[in-house]
């Protein structure tokens, strides 16, 4: 197998990462920064709503497909995902790199295996890419101590968040004695020279490391599967929840929520419409752990526009039916007035514009028609 990309070759590369490292925030940068190379994206989300999918689309207008469901790392076999690139690798798309941002509890080594086993011509496995959260790292490795064996096959390390971490040079230094040959590279809002991704393709001899040790994994997984479990997969001890209302939501009892949400609810990502409190703009919200942010951004202004507030909430031992109840009752009982003081508590979340990530205040410029770039979506059932 060669693994050199022939003449009509794309690489594909894998963009991993634990929930909320920054994965989709890197993506829109390199799609924003591509310098001329085309890159199709798919992305795969962990909830039955597709966030990170919209959040990627937001920035390249309507041109987002929805294609099957699962996660990618184990309800995609190699053949289906030779299905969703060919859409990506076929010559009329013009697409020069192909990344596949993996949900945030998808086992990379999974996806890598299944792009070396792909038989697709067009394609060539273009390295791991795993994004870090610098300011959650110690907190996420004494959850996950898989994590390691992660970081461990990646050919390119992202150290994000290097803004909230306060001491970044000591995890950028742990992480380094975790990974094999990988370049370690710390970054803000994922900022990395999209060369990075495009040149971190894997040498031979790490993709015979590679292999070797996923005939291991893959015999592994199988004994999993006759057990019908994912024990060893990140996802196995996750749920989502997905929730979604067409009435507006109370800023005042969505932050009640917000503020008492329990420890095993670890992520929170999604879009809010406070009504008439902000007619102008929804509200993308972000939990991480016990980070929280909400970005104001207009509504699309188009006709018809379903003004809806959808959240995915993931967690380990949550009770999913007990939090959908919870954001039931965050609905407004009076959607068309606006109490002086309501958003208050929403806006100490907001994000001073000074310290938002560049790319984002120029993308909100940006007309969408000028980015060429493809997403495929691959969202869980
Ligand atoms: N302060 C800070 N926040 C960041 C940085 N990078 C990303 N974020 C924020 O972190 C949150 C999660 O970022 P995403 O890019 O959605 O993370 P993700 O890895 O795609 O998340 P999942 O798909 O849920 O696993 C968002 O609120 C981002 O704005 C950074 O470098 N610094």
């Amino acid at each position: 197998m060669t693994h050199s990309p022939g003449p009509q070759q794309i690489p594909v590369v894998v963009l991993a990462g634990f929930l909320g490292s920054g994965k989709t925030t890197l993506l829109n940068h390199l799609l924003h920064r591509s310098g001329g190379s085309r890159i199709g994206a798919l992305v795969n989300d962990f909830g039955a709503i597709e966030i990170d999918a919209m959040a990627v689309a937001g920035a390249l207008g309507d041109s987002t497909v929805s294609l099957g469901n699962g996660c990618l790392c184990c309800a995609v076999d190699a053949s289906e995902l030779d299905v969703y690139l060919e859409r990506l690798a076929r010559p009329a798309a013009g697409i020069d790199v192909v990344v596949i941002e993996a949900s945030g509890l998808a086992e990379p080594q999974e996806l890598v295996r299944m792009l070396l086993a792909s038989s697709h011509p067009g394609i060539v496995y273009g390295g791991l890419v795993e994004v870090v959260d610098a300011a959650e790292f110690d907190g996420t490795r004494a959850r996950h101590p898989e994590i390691d064996r992660h970081l461990a096959l990646a050919d390119l390390v992202v150290v994000n968040k290097i803004d909230r971490a306060p001491d970044a040079e000591r995890v950028l230094g742990l992480v380094r004695t975790l990974t094999d040959r990988a370049a370690v590279v710390p970054a803000t809002y994922g900022r990395v020279d999209p060369e990075f991704l495009f040149d971190c393709r894997p040498s031979e001899e790490r993709l015979g490391q590679l292999s070797f040790d996923d005939l291991h994994r893959h015999a592994d997984a199988e004994a999993d599967t006759h057990t019908d479990g994912h024990d060893g997969h990140l996802h196995a001890a996750y749920d989502s929840v997905s929730f979604v209302s067409e009435a507006p939501l109370d800023p005042r009892r969505l932050m009640r929520f917000l503020d008492s949400r329990p420890e095993g609810l670890y992520r929170i990502k999604g879009y809010v419409d406070f009504g008439a409190h902000d007619t102008v703009n929804r509200y993308a919200v972000h939990a991480v752990g016990r980070f929280l942010r909400f970005y104001p951004e207009p509504w699309s202004g188009a006709s018809g526009e379903a003004r809806l507030s959808q959240l995915v909430l993931i967690g380990s031992g949550i009770d999913a039916p007990a939090l959908v109840k919870e954001l039931e009752a965050c609905g407004s009982d009076a959607p068309h007035t606006a109490d002086e003081h309501g958003m208050w508590g929403v806006l100490r979340y907001v994000q001073d514009p000074a310290d938002r990530d560049p790319a984002d205040r120029e993308s909100a410029d940006q007309d969408p028609a000028d980015l060429d770039d493809e997403v495929l979506q691959e969202p869980e059932s």
